[in-house]
Order: structure tokens, then C-alpha cells, then sequence
């Protein structure tokens, strides 16, 4: 059963693997804490509305590393509460110093809209800022993080962001897939988006030998490969009809969209 706390909802996903979901916002982003033996993993820190290192701590008394998979506001927003932050080479500077050219108007707007639960009390949409800081670590494509007998790989997907990454547990077949892969709209129309990196990112994972489940950055959480499949499926059809690039629209697929 889930348990719950005012604004985050916490699943276990298994015995040290755990979901750390924001339903409330119409982001419904989800974070990912994963137990070893000697460290934690924190796969992104939420929105920022609720402070998730309170929850974080009630779930682990490990040394937590945090993983970046990718510098958007609805990913970063906890960070500051945590001492070790590791991001992709190519969003080191986002990081520091913000996306250049996206007001602070934007995202006050896209934060504060649609929220169906109440926020807490201490939580200040006028003084709400993304976090920014200088990460303790760059992570590159191929590199790998061991928790003790728990092994990330790392995965530079590039498209819906520079340096986004995907991280695979090969031992359990997990792969969490952050904003490259989740039912609903995926999203590659951004000036900062590559709609043609994000094909060969869809690509790329697809070609991965052994997924039991993908745990994406958003909405529905139970996903297997063969929705995986379905999106590469996808790509590579509008590859083919020359779709793969900025102002192509919004493409439907069944249960999910592209939009480029
Ligand atoms: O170039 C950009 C990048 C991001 N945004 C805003 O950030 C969020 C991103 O949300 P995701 O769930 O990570 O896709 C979105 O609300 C955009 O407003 C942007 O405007 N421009």
C-alpha cells in the first residue's frame, strides 16, 4: 500500500527501491530512491513545493548521492537540501546558472497552475526560484555509480534536453527514462530540444538487451518494454516521413504524443 505524506506520495517499487511522486501538480513528476548497500541514489528531487529531503530521510539513513537527469525546474527542486549533486557534463551550466532566455515569469506561471491538493503552508509561489548551484560531480555517457552490489549505468539521451540521462539497473532490468520516455505528451519542441536526438535517444534505449520495467519522470509508473517498443516504433516513423523536426506539430500515438 502507498504511503502517504501531505504533498508527496512514497511507493515501494521493491524491497529498496522506492517512488517519490507528486500527484498533486499537473506535472505528476515522479523521483526515485534507490538503496544500497553503502549509498542511495536519488534520482531527481521533485518541484520544489515540499521539501522531499524530510521524506528522503525518514526512508534512509545512507549517504545520498543526488542524479540529475536533466536541469528543468520540475526535477531540480529539492536539490538545494542535498550535499552531493551529480548532473550531465552538457547541463553543468544550466545548473549554475539557469536556462538562458527562460523567464522566471515562465516558470512561476507553469509551477503554480493546476495544483488539485493543498501546497505547504511555508511554500511561496512570488518566491519560488529553480535551484542553482555548482554540482559536486559531472556524469558522462557510459559512466556508472556503484551503491554497493547495486550498479547504475548511465545513459546520455539527448532531445528532450542537452544532457539528459537515462539510468539502467541491468541486474533488475530497470530503466528509468526521466522525460524521453512516459505515457502521455513527450516533449522535444523547446529552442533547447533536439528532435532528432531524441530519435536516436528513443533508439539507442530500445536497443538495451534486458528491461523488466521502465520508471519514467512523469504520470503513469508501471511501464514495460514493449511500450518502449511502441514509442522507438513511433520515432522511426516519423524519422522516415521527415517529421523529426522543430514545428512538425503534435504526432498521436495511442497512449502517448510526441511533440516536436
Ligand atoms: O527550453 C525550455 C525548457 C523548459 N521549459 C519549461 O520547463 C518545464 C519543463 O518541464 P518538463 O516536464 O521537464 O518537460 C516546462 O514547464 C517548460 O515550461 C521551457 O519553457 N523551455
Amino acid at each position: 500500500m502507498p504511503l502517504r505524506h501531505d504533498w508527496f506520495t512514497v511507493e515501494q517499487v521493491d524491497a529498496d527501491t522506492y517512488a517519490i511522486s507528486e500527484y498533486g501538480h499537473w506535472e505528476q513528476v515522479h523521483a526515485y530512491l534507490l538503496l544500497g548497500e553503502r549509498l542511495a541514489a536519488l534520482i531527481d528531487t521533485g518541484i520544489g513545493i515540499a521539501d522531499m529531503s524530510e521524506v528522503v530521510r525518514q526512508l534512509t539513513r545512507l549517504p545520498v548521492k543526488v542524479i540529475t537527469t536533466h536541469v528543468h525546474w520540475d526535477h531540480i527542486g529539492s536539490h538545494g537540501q542535498f550535499d552531493e549533486i551529480y548532473v550531465h557534463e552538457q547541463e553543468e551550466d544550466w545548473l549554475r546558472c539557469g536556462i538562458p532566455g527562460l523567464p522566471i515569469e515562465q516558470i512561476r506561471h507553469d509551477v503554480g497552475r493546476d495544483i488539485t491538493i493543498p501546497v505547504p503552508a511555508d511554500f511561496s509561489l512570488d518566491r519560488y526560484e529553480p535551484f542553482r548551484g555548482k554540482p559536486t560531480g559531472l556524469i558522462r555517457d557510459g559512466d556508472t555509480l556503484d551503491l554497493g552490489n547495486r550498479a547504475l549505468d548511465f545513459i546520455h539521451t539527448p532531445g528532450h534536453s542537452p544532457g539528459h540521462l537515462c539510468i539502467y539497473e541491468e541486474k533488475r532490468g530497470y530503466l528509468y527514462t526521466a522525460d524521453l520516455i512516459y505515457k502521455g505528451t513527450l516533449y522535444a519542441f523547446y529552442p533547447t530540444t533536439d528532435p532528432r536526438q531524441f530519435v536516436r535517444s528513443v533508439e539507442k534505449v530500445s536497443r538495451l538487451p534486458f528491461i523488466t520495467r521502465l520508471l519514467p519522470g512523469h504520470l503513469e509508473m508501471d511501464l514495460n518494454r514493449a511500450f518502449l517498443l511502441e514509442v522507438s516504433d513511433a520515432c522511426r516513423q516519423l524519422a522516415e516521413s521527415g517529421l523529426d523536426r522543430h514545428g512538425s506539430g503534435v504526432h498521436r500515438f495511442g497512449s502517448f504524443s510526441i511533440y516536436f
